[in-house]
Formats: structure tokens, sequence, C-alpha cells
């Protein structure tokens, strides 16, 4: 099989194996300074470029209800809606011996989403479905929910959040064995563009003994027909 390599954007190395075979790059493109400053300084700047575009927009920020609203948008950025881009922020996964010797699909369903679109920076909300087959290791149930939050909380691709958490999963646990599902609106396609209040997105990750179809339909009777 030939083997050819390229750099993306991020310099990172992607293998090319064959036509269709591409290892997969999962990273959040960011800038080799993305954690140079503090998140103070970076509140900041966010505030003063916020109360720029505000009053590009004609809007007065001597009324008491707009002038604090340049600070409140730039912390919410910094420590809420974006907390997952820092990877000093990704939650503590303990790890535990799986000393019952469970075998079976462990699944942890309807782990809400709440992530912003990273092309229109608006919200796209829904729900996760996580399941994993233990080898040596299990995890407290709400770690699953707590990795999903970290990586929705970041400007995002769907495809890319679950390729995400799929493969942190599968490091943290010792395990092929995992899928991750995600059914998700996003408002870009709801509230502005084609405003279809209808459609939602699904998403779908896996490795291991999920490349099978009969884990993989035990999975999705087990989740059922989702809406968001
Ligand atoms: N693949 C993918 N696309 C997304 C996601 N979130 C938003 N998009 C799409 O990103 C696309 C951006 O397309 P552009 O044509 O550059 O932007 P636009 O002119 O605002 O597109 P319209 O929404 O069609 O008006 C849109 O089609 C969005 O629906 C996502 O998670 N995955
Ligand atoms: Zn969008």
């Amino acid at each position: 099989m030939n083997v050819a390599q390229m750099k993306d954007r991020n310099n990172e190395r992607i293998e090319i194996l064959g036509d269709n075979h591409f290892s997969k790059n999962t990273e959040t493109p960011l800038r080799a300074d993305a954690f140079d400053k503090s998140d103070d300084e970076k509140i900041k700047n966010i505030q003063y470029h916020f109360e720029m575009i505000m009053k590009e927009m004609g809007l007065d920020l001597t009324d008491d209800s707009l002038s604090g609203t340049p600070y409140r948008v730039a912390k919410m950025y910094i420590k809420e809606l974006f907390y997952g881009l820092n990877p000093a922020n990704r939650p503590k996964l303990s790890t535990f011996e799986n000393k019952y010797g469970y075998q079976k699909m462990l699944v942890e369903q309807n782990i809400t989403i709440d992530s912003a679109c990273e092309h229109h920076f608006l919200p796209i909300v829904g729900h996760a479905h996580v399941a994993y087959i233990p080898k040596d290791k299990v995890i407290g149930l709400s770690k699953i929910n707590r990795l999903v939050d970290y990586y929705a909380h970041r400007p995002q691709v769907q495809e890319r959040l679950v390729l995400q958490i799929c493969n942190d999963l599968q490091k943290v646990l010792g395990t092929e064995d995992v899928i991750v599902a995600v059914s998700a609106k996003h408002l870009c396609v709801s509230s502005r563009g084609i405003k279809d209040k209808n459609s939602f997105t699904t998403t779908l990750e896996y490795g291991g003994c999920f490349a099978d179809k009969t884990y993989r339909d035990e999975f999705l009777t087990i989740i059922g027909q989702q809406s968001v």
C-alpha cells in the first residue's frame, strides 16, 4: 500500500493510506500561542473588541442595560461557552479496575449537548449517546458526561465532536470498543440561512467491535428513535 504524507494547515501530519483511508486529524485548529495569555487578559481584549462591534452596530453603550454587555460576552466566551478549548480544563477521568468482569455494553444516553458551530458561533443543541464494552477498566458514569461537555464547549463541527469524544474515551478506557452518537439542532440552520426549524443532524463515530453491525444495531436499538 502506498503511504503518502501531507501536512495540514496546523503542520500536523496526516497520513494518506491508499486512496481513501485517512488517519483522522481530530484536533481543533488552534494557534501555537493559544494559551500564552491568561484568561483575564483574553477577557479584557474580547471585551474591547465586542464593544467595538456593538458601537459599529450603532448601540449606545452608555445605556445601563448595554454597558455591561461587552464584559458579559467576553467572560461567557472564555469561562463558559468555550472553556473546552483549553486542555487545562479537561476533566480528570479516573478509571477503576473492572473487578466485576462486566463485559457487555454500557450505554450512557441523553447526555446534553450545548455547543456552538464554528462557522457562525451559533448554538448546537441536542444529545449525545455513548457506549463502550469494558476490558480491564471502567469509568465513573458522570465522567462520560463531563468529557462530552468539555469537547462540546468549543467552536465545533459535529463530525469532529464525535471523533474527539470517541478517541479520548478509547485512550482512557484502553479499548477500541467505543461508540459515540450525537443528534443536534444547529441554530445556523434553523434560525438563519435556510431557516429549517425541523431538521437535525446525527453523527456517529465508533471503533473495535462496533464496526460489527450486530453491536451497532444493539446500541442503536437501546438509544431508540431519537429526536432532539
Ligand atoms: N459539516 C458541517 N457543517 C456545518 C456544521 N455546522 C454548520 N455547518 C454548515 O456550515 C456551512 C457554512 O457554509 P457557507 O456557505 O460557508 O455559509 P453560509 O453562507 O452561512 O451558509 P448557509 O447556512 O447555507 O446560508 C453551512 O452549510 C452550515 O449549515 C457542522 O457541524 N458540520
Ligand atoms: Zn453554523
